[in-house]
């Protein structure tokens, strides 16, 4: 009760209606741990909910939740985008990836995952990492993205950093008519796992990069790399990122940083990062396109790593994995295309696209097929 308490509900039933687009929710608390998860699961039309697992010093229980929430409808329609027999989900810890983590509090993680019976596949996503889900491994094989040697596909931001630099020449093509990622100027925030190596495959193609994070290790690594390419890098303190005389703004760090006081400060022709849930709301999509600021909706650009993981519950194919993280390019194009047609922002162009699919695939799973016995055989 103290934590239902806790996020302040105005009403008895407020909660079931904030996840009336849910399926699922599950509240997970193991104080021997000092594990405090949430997992949610939106939409299991298209197969067993699929989704990384953040870890995040949130504020509050609310917080956290909104997150899930929010997250995990991303997740459904990742999946749709990239045309994959998987449903939404994403699971969340309230805890400092810096300071809160141990190898028990993973695998009580996991158990709880297990508890889900398949209804939910998870990995690596802000503030976690392969070593992380190799703990939880040991007790569910419901963990994607593990190391080969673990018998997993493989870090999944590769195929997402891929993915975001596929997105970025597709925007370039779109903004400059060639899709070259050199000579051209980037905002980058976040210098994580997926940041990082979008970063490097800018300045290998001899790209100006603003950066910024708050780690100052990442930010010493990023100069240290630069020197070594054609590319420079200038390191821009937190909050001004937003303002930088940029072609391109590359959020590849937390979500809704695309909101009422940012759009004001952009100065760039176009935004195309890795983040979830870029938009604080979907009307910012509208306002980006008001502002005449060329959108890549997040959930797109950023499939590679979902692809992949996907991939790898079908048996990894590598070579499958890249030819579908190459189509991000044309998926890109083809919402620009299907936005400026209709007079309608590429967020609003991605989402009728997806719905579109899940509704084919919700009408597909109604009519019954001699794949399985129906039930009433057993009356
Ligand atoms: N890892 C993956 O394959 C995928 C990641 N994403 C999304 O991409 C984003 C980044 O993910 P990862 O690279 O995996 O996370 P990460 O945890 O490895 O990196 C995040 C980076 O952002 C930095 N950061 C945090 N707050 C910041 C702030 N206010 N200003 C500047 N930097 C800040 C952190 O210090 C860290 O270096 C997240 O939104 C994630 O959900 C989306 C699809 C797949
Ligand atoms: O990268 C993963 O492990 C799963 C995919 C995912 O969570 C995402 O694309 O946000």
């Amino acid at each position: 009760m103290e934590s239902v308490n806790s996020i302040q509900l105005s009403n008895d039933f407020e909660l079931f209606e904030r996840m009336a687009q849910h399926e699922q929710v599950v509240f997970c608390n193991d104080p021997s741990t000092g594990l405090r998860a949430i997992i949610a699961i939106h939409n299991t039309t298209g197969g067993p909910a699929l989704g990384g697992c953040r870890m995040h010093p949130y504020g509050s229980v609310e917080e956290a939740l909104e997150d899930a929430l929010r997250l995990s409808k991303g997740m459904s329609y990742k999946c749709a985008a990239a045309d994959v027999d998987f449903g939404g989900g994403k699971a969340v810890i309230i805890g400092d990836p810096k300071s809160d983590k141990s190898p028990e509090l993973f695998r009580a993680f996991g158990q709880f995952v297990n508890s889900l019976n398949g209804r939910f596949y998870t990995g690596t996503d802000m503030g976690t990492t392969m070593e992380d889900f190799i703990q939880a491994s040991k007790e569910t094989p419901y963990i994607v993205g593990l190391p080969a040697a673990y018998g997993g596909g493989g870090d999944s931001s590769i195929p997402t950093a891929a993915g975001v630099l596929y997105g970025i020449k597709a925007t370039n093509q779109r903004l400059f008519g060639k899709p070259d990622l050199g000579g051209v100027t980037y905002a980058i925030q976040g210098l994580g796992k997926v940041g990082a190596k979008v970063a490097v495959g800018l300045l290998e193609e001899g790209a100006h990069l603003f950066v910024t994070d708050i780690s100052n290790e990442s930010l010493r690594t990023i100069e240290e790399i630069a020197a070594t390419t054609p590319g420079s890098v200038k390191v821009v303190a937190s909050d001004e990122i937003y303002s930088q005389e940029a072609d391109i703004f590359v959020p590849c760090a937390l979500g809704g940083i695309i909101n009422d006081q940012t759009i004001d400060q952009f100065k760039v022709k176009a935004i195309a990062g890795s983040a979830n849930n870029q938009l604080l709301h979907d009307t910012h999509g509208t306002k980006l396109q008001q502002r005449g600021i060329l959108y890549a909706p997040d959930y797109i650009i950023n499939s590679g790593g979902l692809i992949q993981v996907a991939d790898e519950l079908y048996g990894i194919n590598h070579a499958r994995v890249l030819a579908k993280t190459k189509h991000i390019y044309d998926a890109i194009l083809e919402v620009y295309e299907m936005a400026m047609n209709h007079g309608i922002s590429t967020m609003e162009a991605a989402n009728k696209m997806c719905e579109k699919r899940i509704g084919y695939k919700g009408n597909r799973n109604r009519f019954f097929t001699v794949a399985s016995k129906p039930k009433w055989s057993f009356r």
